[in-house]
């Protein structure tokens, strides 16, 4: 694991968006395609706006979340909602939307086609991650019904409940988090980088994002 400390947040969210915009750039040089997870939730919003205004082949860019909380687009909690309005516009609109989300009631009765849809975007090309104050990563928690196989399984996807998370979950699993080609994890603030540190001494049972914290790139500022 590799910590880069920036002065503030907003250089941090520009120079991680450089270096994502230049990881994808450099994966379409070689590959028809390139796939690109990012996380949802509060903090990745100005990464997006930077992004979206990048001059790239966006057409060969497939977007997906790295997990979705199970509500309808029309929520203000919904991930795809900010995906859709922060960074699928402006020049990323031509970028391919690969959904982790589709109207049910419970992610389970979808868990199926989405895997199936997911299955040819792996491995991730570029995949960025939040992380909780908690210790989760994508939606993968501690005290989650299916934590064990979120951490040890096979599974591409998994629906999840957890203490920790108002709403079920849909989520990529550690294993897909594990085999993407390059992984940054963004986080701001005191009180998340104490709880990466207490990460690094725990098991992923109790601090899921010990999961994936070898070879992640982790991108921190104070405020
Ligand atoms: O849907 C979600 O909540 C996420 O994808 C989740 O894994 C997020 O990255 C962390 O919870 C951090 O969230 P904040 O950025 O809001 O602190």
């Amino acid at each position: 694991m590799k910590i880069v400390e920036y002065p503030d947040s907003e250089m941090m969210m520009m120079d991680l968006a450089d270096t994502l915009a230049s990881e994808l750039k450099n994966c379409l040089l070689t590959h028809d395609h390139a796939s690109f997870a990012v996380p949802g939730g509060t903090t990745p919003g100005p990464i997006f706006d930077q992004l979206c205004d990048v001059d790239l082949d966006w057409s060969r860019v497939h977007v997906m979340l790295t997990d979705e909380r199970w509500v309808p687009e029309s929520s203000d909690r919904s991930n795809t909602r900010l995906l859709k309005e922060r960074l699928l516009v402006n020049k990323a609109a031509e970028a391919v939307y690969v959904p982790l989300y589709a109207d049910a009631r419970e992610p389970e009765e979808k868990l199926g086609a989405l895997s199936k849809t997911l299955t040819p975007e792996l491995p991730v090309s570029v995949m960025l991650l939040g992380m909780g104050a908690d210790m989760h990563t994508a939606s993968i928690f501690p005290g989650a019904d299916q934590l064990d196989r979120a951490l040890n399984g096979d599974d591409t996807l998994l629906a999840m409940r957890a203490p920790g998370a108002p709403e079920p979950r849909i989520t990529l699993s550690a294993k897909v988090l594990r085999d993407a080609m390059s992984r940054h994890l963004v986080i701001v603030g005191g009180e998340k980088r104490a709880a990466l540190e207490r990460a690094r001494h725990l098991t992923p049972q109790e601090a899921p994002v010990a999961a994936i914290l070898p070879g992640t790139t982790v991108h921190w500022a104070e405020s």
